[in-house]
């Protein structure tokens, strides 16, 4: 894949006598990739993601590659004297976009969130997860060439954490990058091209074993089955959005059959059917879905593979 970023022997340290928190990273930033860093808290994960971002640079090393980056921050500044509407336009602008083109993104990223209604709502006054929503909403309107998203979906409701999926997905599919880091180590799982984990200042590459993997219960674990429909007489597609041809891979590499009127069953460990829906509803041309069920056998789980989270708090920001 063509390079869109790359870090070259990168240290950072705050101060001059501080200690280094990043040593000596190398990472390449492929085009129309989703990668994700892990590590425990504390490691430099956010570090990391700063200098991606570009609001940070490095102590020392090399950073090559300007692509156009979005950000969402671990914490989002909320005390700022904007309506949700009018901050995100703002953003927009800056971003590049034109004031009506800003608006017009600025009202639909708002709308798919379901946080119309918040639009001239302060930032102030929003609750926790509308604030969330809004921080999201800021980069993803940008549709930036690199996206980095810092536990981005934490404090975000169930459909919000779907869009956000969705959106990701998407962007990756137009040949942008997204960098995440989340605490849920199912977030997106088995859609991401690489993983990395800081680990005493270092980034070292993780071996992915899409199927049996870092992924608890993907071997041993509940199963999911997806009727699917193509377009008539159409195989089912090969690969996640931005898998490169010739490298076939669906989310989970499901066990195929077909099922009635031209249909495809795919069965997947639970843990791998959010990311294999999304495959199938974004391939081009996208896949109908005519059910969801746990597989037969003694491990499937009694009802659907993903129970509704509860709503996170609602309560305004103090
Ligand atoms: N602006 C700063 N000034 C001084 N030290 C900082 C700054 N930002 C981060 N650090 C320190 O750098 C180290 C790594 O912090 P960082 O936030 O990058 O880790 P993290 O892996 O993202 O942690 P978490 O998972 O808790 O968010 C920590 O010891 C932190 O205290």
């Amino acid at each position: 894949m063509p390079e869109r970023m790359r870090l070259d022997g990168v240290g950072r340290r705050y101060g001059v006598r501080g200690p280094w928190v990043l040593r000596e990273v190398h990472l390449t930033v492929p085009e129309g990739a989703l990668l994700r860093i892990e590590g425990t808290n504390g490691t430099g994960k956010s570090t990391l993601l700063r200098l991606l971002a570009g609001i940070d640079r490095p102590s020392t090393g090399r950073i090559t590659g300007r692509p156009r980056r979005a950000y969402v921050p671990e914490r989002f500044p909320a005390a700022m004297p904007f309506t949700a509407v009018g901050y995100l336009t703002h953003l927009g602008r800056v971003h590049g976009l034109t004031g009506a083109a800003a608006a017009r993104r600025a009202a639909e990223w708002l709308e798919r969130f379901g946080a119309a209604g918040h639009a001239r709502t302060r930032l102030a006054e929003l609750s926790k997860g509308t604030s969330q929503k809004v921080a999201v909403a800021q980069a993803l309107l940008a549709e930036p060439e690199l996206l980095v998203l810092d536990e981005a979906w934490t404090g975000l409701d169930r459909g919000a954490r779907e869009v956000l999926d969705r959106a990701v997905a998407e962007r990756v599919a137009d040949g942008g990058t997204v960098v995440f880091v989340d605490h849920d180590p199912q977030r997106l799982a088995g859609a991401a091209d690489a993983r990395y984990r800081v680990t005493d200042g270092r980034l070292l590459a993780q071996e992915d074993r899409p199927g049996t993997p870092a992924d608890p219960g993907a071997a041993t674990g509940p199963r999911v089955t997806v009727e699917a429909e193509g377009p008539p007489g159409a195989a089912p597609p090969t690969g996640p959005p931005g898998t490169p041809p010739g490298a076939p891979r669906l989310p989970g590499g499901p066990e195929i059959t077909p099922g009635p009127d031209g249909a495809f069953r795919l069965t997947v460990p639970a843990v791998h059917s959010d990311a294999l829906l999304r495959a199938l509803l974004t391939a081009r041309p996208p896949w109908h879905i005519r059910a969801v069920t746990a597989a037969p056998g003694p491990a499937a789980p009694p009802a659907a593979a993903n129970p509704p989270a509860p709503d996170p708090d609602e309560a305004p920001l103090p």
